[in-house]
């Protein structure tokens, strides 16, 4: 993989950053830009790291891994084209950014995967999924799976199922965290004190997490179980399908998707 070179370092690229240094790559071969010198400070600090401007750091790099929003991807790939030589690897991590439009804006030829990863890669617990572009051979992608898999699970899919995949893994942290808060909040009514409603929930969705895991059960099945004829978790489901739960949660990942197909275009 060589020198790996992260443009962006956000909450997903500091991410990456520090799951490649717990994976034990070595901080001579990582480069890090950003639009704030003070981070990059504070990241030179805390691993280690080389931080140098766009067009030095795409000359210098390897593996070239593009971390901006995807409304700057145009003006970043702008500022590294000329610098992207035919040995490099471009990985994309952001969303709706297609291969098309980075292979459109780099050197004929350039080998390009797309990724869409999520933030549990903090605690080694992501799951990113892969898709090679035009000029991608199975080296790249191995390649790009091998740096993913540095902080989590990788699987490779068709691009065409990238905002789907957006949608879920990349999004998805967030709705569990918002079901979360409710929950939390919903014990403190019902008058816990917040630590111990937090520790309930959390265990409890770790718990449920590891049976789905672990047991392999379908959820059907598992909910099933927990629902005693006539008890408790029955009049909490009435409450939740009268409420079109399941229904919202359906139509809030279509949105999802659908915002990372108009992103694809890199505009606002
Ligand atoms: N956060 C998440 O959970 C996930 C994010 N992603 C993708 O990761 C990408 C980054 O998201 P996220 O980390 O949340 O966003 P952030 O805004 O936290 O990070 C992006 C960083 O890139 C910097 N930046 C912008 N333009 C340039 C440039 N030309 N050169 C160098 N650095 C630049 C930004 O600086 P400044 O703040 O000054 O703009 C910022 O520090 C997005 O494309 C997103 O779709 C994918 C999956 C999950
Ligand atoms: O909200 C976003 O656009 C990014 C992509 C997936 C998760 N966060």
């Amino acid at each position: 993989m060589g020198t790996v070179a992260i443009f962006g370092a956000g909450v997903m690229g500091e991410t990456l950053l520090s799951g490649l240094v717990r994976a034990g790559r070595s901080a001579d071969d990582l480069i890090v830009t950003d639009r704030r010198p003070e981070h990059l400070a504070e990241l030179r600090e805390r691993y280690g790291v080389r931080t140098m401007g766009n067009a030095e750091a795409a000359a210098a790099a390897d593996t070239l891994v593009l971390v901006v929003k995807p409304q700057d991807m145009g003006a970043l790939l702008e500022e590294i084209s000329d610098h992207v030589a035919e040995h490099n690897l471009v990985v994309s991590l952001a969303a709706g950014i297609t291969t098309e439009f980075l292979e459109s804006r780099l050197p004929g030829g350039s080998s390009v995967v797309r990724v869409m990863p999520n933030t549990p890669a903090l605690v080694d617990q992501g799951m990113a999924a892969v898709s090679p572009g035009k000029h991608c051979d199975a080296s790249h992608l191995a390649e790009a799976a091998e740096l993913m898999r540095s902080c989590g699970k990788v699987v490779e899919v068709a691009e065409k199922h990238q905002d789907a995949v957006t949608a879920i893994s990349g999004s998805g942290p967030a709705y569990i965290f918002y079901v979360v808060e409710a929950m939390i909040e919903a014990g403190v009514l019902l008058g816990l004190p917040r630590a111990t409603s937090t520790e309930l929930v959390v265990q409890t969705l770790y718990g449920a997490a590891t049976m789905i895991k672990e047991t392999k059960q379908h959820p059907t099945v598992l909910r099933e179980q927990v629902t005693s004829p006539g008890g408790t978790t029955a009049a909490a489901l009435r409450q939740l399908d009268d409420h079109k739960v399941r229904a919202a949660f359906i139509t809030a990942m279509e949105a999802a998707a659908e915002r990372s197909h108009q992103l694809a275009s890199g505009n606002d």
